[in-house]
């Protein structure tokens, strides 16, 4: 896992802890993989650290496409599952999360992602005492979209259940929506950033649109790459259209040398909707969204 490096020195130095190295100990932009000043060793030994950015959701926004995407970057190192430490592990403690990460060496940045800590109570307030440096990630879509990629991801894995229709109203002759029907209370994104908000300042989180992830993959993660401090290496060059698939794929994936696209539960046919619960949705979100996009200075165009 140790990826080489020009200068070949190999010195071994204590393990920082993240709370003593801070996000960015140096002051500089971490994206020369190095980060050591003139007249000081730079440390050329892999370890495992606790991560500096996280991609916190949003469930079927396109988090896998973006993290998969980032894992180009020779200057980032993602743990490739999903680690639900701060919402399913947490008493497990944070050397136990350390340990799951990859190794990295000084100036990489070490980063999960799990789609779920955007709307668990508790993780805000976790992830910010691990650090109140660590950057965070969003990837937000239109919520009626989401909630349906998120029923389908529900059906394929449990058929019996009842139509999207029956279960997003608490009535449906009434037409009141069941806004704590989990595919639709994920898309409350107001709601659940304003919990963030109570630990993190907006400048500490970025929002990706995941409309634009997909029809401008490169200008997305130009703008992640600027964020979390990086050069700009993941560029156009590395994605091309599948018109198969419909969505952009890699050209070459980590570790490999042939195109790559996302697999078969990415990107997947949607359940066909009733146009009309369509519009109900749409109208019940609009308000919400407009609290997002006030929140956050960014308007999604969601319609
Ligand atoms: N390049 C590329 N290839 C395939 N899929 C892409 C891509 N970019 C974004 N997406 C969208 O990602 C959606 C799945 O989102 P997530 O990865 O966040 O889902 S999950 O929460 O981890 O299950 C997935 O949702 P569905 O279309 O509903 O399957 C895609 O729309």
């Amino acid at each position: 896992e140790l990826v080489a490096r020009p200068g070949g020195l190999y010195v071994k130095v204590p393990e920082r802890e993240f709370a003593s190295a801070g996000w960015n100990a140096t002051g500089e932009g971490g994206g020369g993989g190095g980060g050591a000043g003139a007249g000081m060793e730079r440390d050329y030994t892999a370890v495992r650290r606790l991560p500096q950015a996280l991609i916190i959701g949003v469930k079927k926004g396109g988090t896998r496409a973006l993290l998969e995407f980032l894992r180009l970057h020779p200057d980032i190192r993602a743990l490739g599952s999903e680690a639900h430490f701060f919402d399913r592990h947490y008493a497990r403690g944070l050397d136990w999360y350390r340990t799951m990460m990859p190794k990295a060496l000084e100036g990489q940045v070490v980063m999960e992602k799990t789609p779920r800590y955007f709307v668990t109570m508790d993780t805000p307030e976790r992830v910010h005492a691990m650090s109140g440096q660590v950057k965070l990630i969003v990837v937000v879509r239109d919520p009626v979209t989401r909630a349906i990629s998120d029923y389908t991801q529900i059906i394929s894995k449990t058929p019996d259940i009842p139509a999207f229709e029956s279960l997003a109203f608490k009535n449906q002759s009434t037409g009141e929506i069941d806004a704590q029907w989990s595919p639709l209370w994920i898309g409350l994104y107001a709601l659940h950033l304003q919990r963030w908000l109570d630990w993190f300042p907006l400048s500490q989180i970025h929002l990706v649109s995941g409309e634009r992830l997909i029809s401008d993959p490169a200008g997305e993660l130009g703008r992640v790459q600027d964020f979390l401090g990086l050069q700009r290496i993941v560029t156009d060059k590395h994605f091309y259209f599948n018109k198969t698939k419909g969505f952009p794929c890699l050209k070459k994936p980590e570790g490999s040398s042939k195109p790559h696209c996302l697999g078969k539960t990415k990107g997947r046919p949607h359940a066909p909707i009733d146009p009309e619960v369509l519009q109900k949705l749409r109208d019940f979100y609009r308000p919400h969204n407009e609290r997002f996009y006030q929140l956050t200075g960014k308007d999604f165009g969601w319609q």
